[in-house]
């Protein structure tokens, strides 16, 4: 975007400067032509960059160096001028471009990365400002006129003082470049559960505020690992954890991208459908169990989870579809666990919960 102003404002200063020449008094062959032609070229780089964005690193190389000849050329053809015909002074015939140099020299800043931006500016300041600078000091005459002092001013310690000023902002740059990826970070970890790698607590109320907010259908299902502390008791933390992570990963497996688990506690997992229907909320939550209860999670011979679904209603709120949805997961853990109750509300409400348990076993803690 900077870019494109850039090139447009310099498109509109070559028009400008065209017009000014072909409709002024004095008639210069290279007043005449070189405006034109940088116009026609900035106007074919504005159209570049319009139509192919993703070229803009070389749209600006190219930008950089037709700068650098606009700005180059009037300065060696009339300090060699000037230089050649005594009765030439360089001070009446320079084009007025120490203010474009300047813009020039924090382009170079700006659009060079890294150490070559030194370089670029040092080559820029030999290539345009270097004859001039010279060719003032070897005429004392101009150089004690108000145009010669601008001039030397403008080549000399302005531009000297736009380089110094690069390090300060390569070094402003990096920081906001440190700051922004250690903000990203920072969000990545509130977003995401450490142990299981699943979507935090905090990232699932965001996303079911959003689901609530935008209305239409959309399910949940609370499920909870049956006698997890058993499993801790008897094996450790450790492989409770293992656990944990194991039953996370085979539930994201089996979602869809837009659909969204988070860890919602200890060994709690919350489920948000957008778009689903009754019948396939249950058949989720079902697919879930049985998911679960099939996944090799050793040391711990077998898994199973109690689950609990409620459709939202236009009507709930964050409190009201959660109490649902945990009422519906008391009553699957009321019924021995491994099963999938349906909150009530819910056409499948109730009913059918001990014909949706898994002929699979309750979890035992043997050994594998
Ligand atoms: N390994 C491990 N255990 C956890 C973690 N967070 C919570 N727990 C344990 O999970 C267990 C939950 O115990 P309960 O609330 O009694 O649940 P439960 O044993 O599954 O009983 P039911 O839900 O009634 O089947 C506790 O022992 C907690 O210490 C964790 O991050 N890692």
């Amino acid at each position: 975007m900077a870019m494109m102003v850039m090139l447009s404002l310099a498109l509109l200063a070559g028009v400008c400067a065209t017009a000014m020449h072909w409709l002024g008094p004095v008639h210069r062959p290279m007043d005449r032509v070189l405006p034109p032609v940088v116009s026609a070229l900035l106007a074919g780089l504005v159209c570049a960059l319009w139509l192919r964005p993703a070229w803009v690193g070389v749209i600006t190389r190219i930008a950089l160096c037709l700068s650098a000849l606009t700005l180059m050329a009037p300065a060696w053809l009339y300090t060699v001028q000037a230089s050649l015909s005594p009765d030439v002074r360089l001070i009446d015939t320079l084009p007025p471009m120490s203010s474009l140099f300047a813009v020039f020299m924090a382009m170079l800043m700006i659009f060079v990365p890294g150490r070559r931006a030194y370089v670029a500016a040092a080559v820029g300041w030999l290539l345009v400002a270097s004859p001039v600078l010279v060719y003032l000091l070897t005429h004392p005459g101009e150089l004690g006129t108000p145009r010669g002092v601008d001039l030397a001013m403008a080549f000399g310690p302005a531009s000297l003082m736009l380089v110094v000023l690069l390090p300060v902002q390569r070094g402003l740059m990096g920081k906001i470049q440190r700051l922004a990826s250690e903000r990203d970070g920072i969000e990545v970890q509130l977003h995401r559960d450490p142990l299981t790698g699943v979507n935090s607590r905090l990232f699932g109320e965001r996303v079911l505020r959003d689901v609530l907010a935008r209305g239409g259908t959309a399910g949940l299902v609370m499920l909870d690992l049956d006698r997890f502390k058993a499993i801790n008791d008897t094996y450790g933390h450790p492989a409770g954890d293992g656990v944990l992570r194991v039953v996370a990963a085979t539930c994201a497996r089996l979602l869809r991208p837009s659909e969204c688990i988070a860890r919602w506690g200890g060994e709690e997992f919350l489920v948000i459908l957008p778009d689903v229907d009754p019948g396939a909320l249950h058949g989720i939550a079902d697919r879930l169990r049985v998911a679960i209860a099939a996944v090799p999670v050793a040391p711990v011979a077998q898994v199973t989870a109690s689950l609990g679904t409620a459709l939202l209603h236009p009507a709930d709120t964050l409190d009201t579809a959660l109490q649902r949805v945990d009422r519906a997961l008391y009553r699957a853990k009321e019924l021995g666990g491994n099963c999938v109750c349906a909150g009530e509300g819910g056409p499948t409400a109730g009913s059918g919960s001990l014909r949706e348990r898994g002929s699979v076993k309750i979890p035992s803690l043997e050994v594998l």
